[in-house]
């Protein structure tokens, strides 16, 4: 069943982009398999972004993630810089990707396969036999749940192989990657008592009252499975145009359509655009993202199965690892998938 979770009218802004309430759709996994597949694949044509509860990862395995992750990020700077800089993978703070990109944060990226997160993890922790395994059960964890998830997307489209997009991601070669995120508290110079309590201030990013976190972007992978703890910040960019902030639930898991996952459906999904905005809070916030990515050699092309006879590809066939490439040679902020565009499409 989906339930909206009505959100307050957050606050005013003078940007053009407005910001408004929204309830996040809300998929609960232990619902019947036809109501969830249903749900989710509107959640996903709809804003390409929802909350799943009841989805099976064990919360002592996110408590172990969460305590590794915030042990590391407690230590020393001197300490956390030999564990960087991120090229892509590794510890990084400030600089994003390679191309300028800047945030309010530091983080840990890390490639989610086994050998990888061993051969890592005597950098970001001094028991780094825990730190791998820690991080492998929450990986499995999460792969496990999107992969639940592709096959509850693939019935809703009514697709005979329910694996069609699962099996991308737990092919053995999988490029998936998982990221933790620590944001700075931010508190806001010159606070004003009454219009803190009146919720009436402006929430544009870099404005005085907030901060840029992380800045506006799509995923470029198919899914991205995000986790946080209770502090906000998470803001996500709707098809009739608003940005609308995700109040945070450390219990439960956000699913986030990626630009990957928009080739795949021809369109008929959009990757969601989102952004990490700081404002106001005593307390960091802490995010984990799984990245779910198929190998390298994936090609990424709409089955047919996705189209009507009269429906032509917006996007030409391409291979994950030529994506990645182009993805990794722009800013933030851009849309990548018009390089593949076919030429017929506008
Ligand atoms: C600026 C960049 C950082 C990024 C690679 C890119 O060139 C453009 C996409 C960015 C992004 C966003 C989602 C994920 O956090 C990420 C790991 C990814 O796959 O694409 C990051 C990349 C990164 O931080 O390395
Ligand atoms: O930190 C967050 O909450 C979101 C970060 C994000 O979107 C990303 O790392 O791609
Ligand atoms: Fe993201």
């Amino acid at each position: 069943m989906v339930v909206a979770t009505p959100t307050p009218l957050l606050r005013r802004s003078n940007n053009k982009k407005k910001t408004a309430a929204f309830g996040v759709p809300i998929i609960d996994l232990s619902d019947d398999k036809s109501i969830a597949s249903e749900m989710i694949v509107k959640a996903c044509e709809d804003y390409g972004f929802f909350k799943v509860v009841n989805h099976g990862v064990p919360k002592k395995v996110i408590a172990r993630m969460e305590r590794e992750a915030a042990d590391f990020f407690s230590r020393p700077i001197s300490e956390k810089g030999r564990a960087g800089p991120a090229a892509p993978f590794g510890y990084g703070s400030k600089n994003i990707g390679f191309n300028g990109d800047k945030g309010d944060l530091e983080y840990i990226l890390l490639e989610a396969n086994p050998l990888s997160l061993s051969q890592r993890a005597k950098n970001f922790s001094n028991d780094p036999s825990t730190f791998s395994s820690v991080t492998n059960d929450y990986v499995s964890g999460v792969r496990k749940l999107s992969c639940d998830i592709l096959e509850l997307v693939a019935e809703g489209l009514w697709i005979e192989d329910n694996s069609i997009f699962s099996k991308l991601i737990s092919n053995s070669h999988n490029d998936s990657c998982f990221r933790v995120n620590h944001y700075p508290p931010f508190i806001a110079p010159n606070n004003d008592e009454d219009e803190l309590n009146n919720n009436h201030w402006d929430l544009s990013p870099n404005s005085s009252k907030s901060k840029v976190g992380f800045g506006e972007h799509t995923d470029p992978q198919i899914l991205t499975i995000l986790r946080s703890n209770d502090v906000s910040g998470l803001q996500i960019y709707t098809h009739d145009g608003f940005w609308i902030p995700v109040p945070p639930d450390p219990n439960e898991f956000f699913v986030f359509v990626g630009d990957s996952f928009q080739a795949l459906t021809n369109g008929r999904f959009t990757s969601v655009r989102h952004r990490v905005v700081s404002i106001n809070s005593w307390k960091s916030r802490m995010s984990m993202m799984y990245f779910a990515a198929p190998a390298l050699d994936a090609w990424i092309s709409a089955p047919p199965q996705i189209n009507n006879i009269s429906t032509s590809n917006i996007y030409r066939p391409f291979k994950w690892g030529d994506f990645k490439q182009i993805v990794y040679s722009l800013r933030l902020a851009d849309s990548r998938l018009d390089y593949f565009k076919n030429h017929t499409q506008s």
